[in-house]
């Protein structure tokens, strides 16, 4: 594994960086079926926060794959792969003092957990967003349902691969009740909260 590697500490901090840019770290990660939201509603809560002149950077699960993880597919194990590596360099994000918005499907409850430890649970916000699988493959923005249904995806999430709904999720969105504007607001509160949560309780101890 890491062999014959060590840290090397630099000269800024973590708390330099962030009073710099005047707000805190974070990784915001939405969780959901494929066709639940996670997309609409993170392009909608990036383009927000960038209007109040935020530090914000988005990461999304088909974007990723064209690149640093267009090696791996769909089985469970190159979804944990996926899921790791975004975790890491979502952590990265925020160790940067960036809002991440990460919206990958991440099926399972273990690398979500993965994801929030790395970031930190402080800095972390799970969002579930909700949707049925006959409300998902209703809306079939992208056909994939469809296809899925004739078999010509295979572990398609929700028809032949697992979802494992999430346990303690900090902010669940129902996007089949919601608009996507109350979704975004929904969004943008926990945000709001924690931001302030942090700096009363965390800055303090660098
Ligand atoms: N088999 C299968 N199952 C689910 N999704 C599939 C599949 N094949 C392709 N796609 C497309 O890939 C997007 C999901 O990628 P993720 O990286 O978010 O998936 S995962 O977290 O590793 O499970 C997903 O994007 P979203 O619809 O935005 O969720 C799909 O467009
Ligand atoms: N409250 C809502 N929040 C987000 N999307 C919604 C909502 N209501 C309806 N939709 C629609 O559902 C679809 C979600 O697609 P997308 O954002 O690509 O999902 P995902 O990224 O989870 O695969 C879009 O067509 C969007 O317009």
């Amino acid at each position: 594994m890491t062999k014959n590697i060590t840290w090397h500490d630099g000269k800024v901090s973590y708390n330099q960086r962030c009073d710099n840019l005047g707000q805190e770290g974070m990784v915001i990660w939405f969780t959901g079926l494929s066709g639940s939201g996670k997309s609409t509603i993170a392009v909608e809560v990036e383009k927000e926060l960038v209007l109040r002149g935020q530090a914000v950077y988005r990461l999304d699960g088909d974007n990723v794959r064209h690149g640093l993880n267009s090696d791996l597919g769909f089985t469970a194990e190159d979804r944990n792969e996926n899921i790791r590596r975004i975790a890491e360099v979502a952590a990265l994000f925020k160790d940067s003092g960036m809002i991440t918005l990460a919206s990958f499907i991440s099926p399972y409850q273990e690398t979500r957990d993965f994801a929030r430890e790395r970031a930190g649970a402080d800095n972390f916000i799970e969002v579930y967003v909700k949707a049925d699988v006959e409300t998902c493959a209703k809306r079939d923005p992208k056909g994939l349902y469809e296809m899925a249904k004739k078999g010509e995806i295979k572990n398609f999430t929700g028809i032949s691969a697992p979802y494992e709904v999430p346990e303690n999720a900090d902010l669940v969105v129902n996007t089949k009740e919601l608009s996507v504007e109350a979704a975004v607001a929904k969004v943008l509160e926990a945000i709001d909260k924690r931001q302030a949560w942090i700096k009363e309780n965390l800055e303090a101890t660098g």
